[in-house]
């Protein structure tokens, strides 16, 4: 069910200083991508195998904004995985008592794909994040 690690997320509270070092390392960056629908602003590192996700909070009610709140330089937030059929790992996931945050309802990602996310206290303390590939 669980494919490849699609990205792994980190928090932080300014994207352009974030950035920083990934770009003196040679790393190809994204530019800042606005996520208004999930209260975040986004910059992609690409790497061979995999990618990492910058979020800065955007708007009131961000998402992340807790987790700044008690991680203020920031920190890694999520880990996504990709999946064949993310209504089905979704019935999966309930079927086997795991948690998934909001409705249930699938939203469009950063990536223009589904994604569906699962409570971090069923996965050792990790928010962990499903995606349509
Ligand atoms: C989808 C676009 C993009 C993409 O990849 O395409 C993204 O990934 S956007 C990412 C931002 N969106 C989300 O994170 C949506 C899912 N997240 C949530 O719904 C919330 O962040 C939630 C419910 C996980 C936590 O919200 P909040 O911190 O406001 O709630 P609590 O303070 O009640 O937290 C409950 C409990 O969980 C611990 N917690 C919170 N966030 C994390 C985390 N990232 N990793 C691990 N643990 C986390 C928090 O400390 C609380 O623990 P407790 O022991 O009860 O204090
Ligand atoms: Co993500």
């Amino acid at each position: 069910m669980l494919g490849r690690i699609n990205h792994i997320a980190i928090a932080v509270p300014n994207l352009t200083a974030a950035a920083m070092p990934y770009k003196n390392l040679g790393a190809a960056v994204s530019d800042p991508h606005p996520l208004p629908e999930h209260g975040v602003t986004v910059v992609f590192v690409t790497l061979e195998n995999t990618k990492v996700e910058l979020l800065e909070p955007l708007g009131e009610n961000s998402p992340i904004a807790g987790f700044l709140e008690k991680n203020p330089a920031g920190g890694m937030h999520h880990v996504c995985y990709e999946v064949p059929d993310i209504l089905a790992a979704r019935d999966r996931a309930v079927a086997l008592g795991l948690r998934v945050l909001g409705d249930g309802t699938p939203k469009i990602g950063a990536h223009g794909k589904p994604v569906l996310f699962l409570h971090p206290k069923d996965f050792s303390g990790t928010l962990t994040e499903l995606e349509q590939i």
